[in-house]
């Protein structure tokens, strides 16, 4: 997917709305777990659900894998039922020496067709840059997290500047505002004025709204740019706001309260 095409999605639906599919066998509402697949039931109902309010879906590689093989399936089930404009993001927080950059890219990319896989940055430029050779692609490099931990590296200073910023300083030339966004947590909206003068143009994944506290209109008031910028994610607060019969309902509710303070904003652009 282009940016121009998920622009016209976020002006279209006036939400940057993605709601995270980290889907546990251990949460979903007792009466899916006698279907034959409860995780792709799940998923499907949640889709089903929002898919008129989101304009991308993050399923978090880390519930699928879990679950061997047959959570691949699920996970592959999901991602082709996804509707085809919506952007989909598989949160997998890879990165390795460049062959297997490669092969991590061509899994998510090629046998699924994600449009987008995070990436860990730590091992620089030859393990990013594999990602980036598929066309209308993107790799979300992490820059700022939502964690408490996230704080142990990335705010280490060294030349005078934070580690992260020395991250998206150098990290923004090995592709453009068109391939590559970052990860910045909500729960942080005091970077973003700083982030935005190093990357005023890139799209950025903002999960930590809903169960980690973040807050939206902070959030937008200085992350926003011309083209929106941002992708606000939240799972839990959407996909567990009910565990009973009603639960895609309740997720609806959940999600449209979201999307009725960003449509509020995106008018404003
Ligand atoms: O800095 C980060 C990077 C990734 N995540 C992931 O986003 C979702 C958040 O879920 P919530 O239930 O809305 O808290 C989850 O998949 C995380 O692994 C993050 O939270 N922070």
């Amino acid at each position: 997917m282009t940016r121009a095409q998920l622009f016209e999605q976020i002006q279209k639906k006036q939400s940057f709305l993605c709601v995270g599919l980290d889907t546990d066998l251990n949460k979903i509402p007792a009466h899916l777990l006698d279907t034959e697949d409860p995780v792709f039931e799940f998923n499907k109902q949640i889709i089903d659900a929002t898919k008129d309010l989101a304009v991308a879906y993050k399923p978090n590689i880390a519930f699928y894998e879990a679950m061997g093989a047959e959570g691949w399936v699920s996970l592959e089930k999901t991602i082709n039922y996804i509707p085809k404009e919506i952007f989909t993001i598989a949160d997998a927080k890879r990165g390795d020496i460049g062959n297997t950059s490669k092969l991590y890219a061509r899994a998510f990319f090629e046998k699924m067709d994600f449009d987008s896989v995070t990436v860990a940055p730590y091992m620089g430029s030859d393990s990013v840059k594999p990602f980036l050779d598929f066309k209308e692609k993107w790799v979300i490099l992490l820059g700022v997290t939502s964690n408490e931990g996230g704080k142990d590296f990335q705010f280490l200073q060294a030349d005078g500047k934070p580690l992260y910023q020395h991250v998206m300083a150098k990290s923004k030339e090995w592709g453009t505002a068109d391939n590559m966004m970052y990860v910045v947590g909500a729960t942080r909206p005091e970077y973003l004025s700083d982030i935005r003068k190093t990357i005023p143009d890139h799209f950025l994944l903002v999960p930590g709204v809903g169960a980690q506290g973040g807050d939206l209109q902070e959030v937008c008031k200085y992350g926003m740019n011309a083209e929106c910028g941002l992708l606000i994610n939240s799972t839990r607060g959407i996909i567990y706001a009910s565990n009973g019969e009603d639960f895609a309902e309740k997720a609806r509710e959940e999600a449209k309260k979201l999307q009725g303070e960003m449509a509020t904003l995106v008018q404003s652009i």
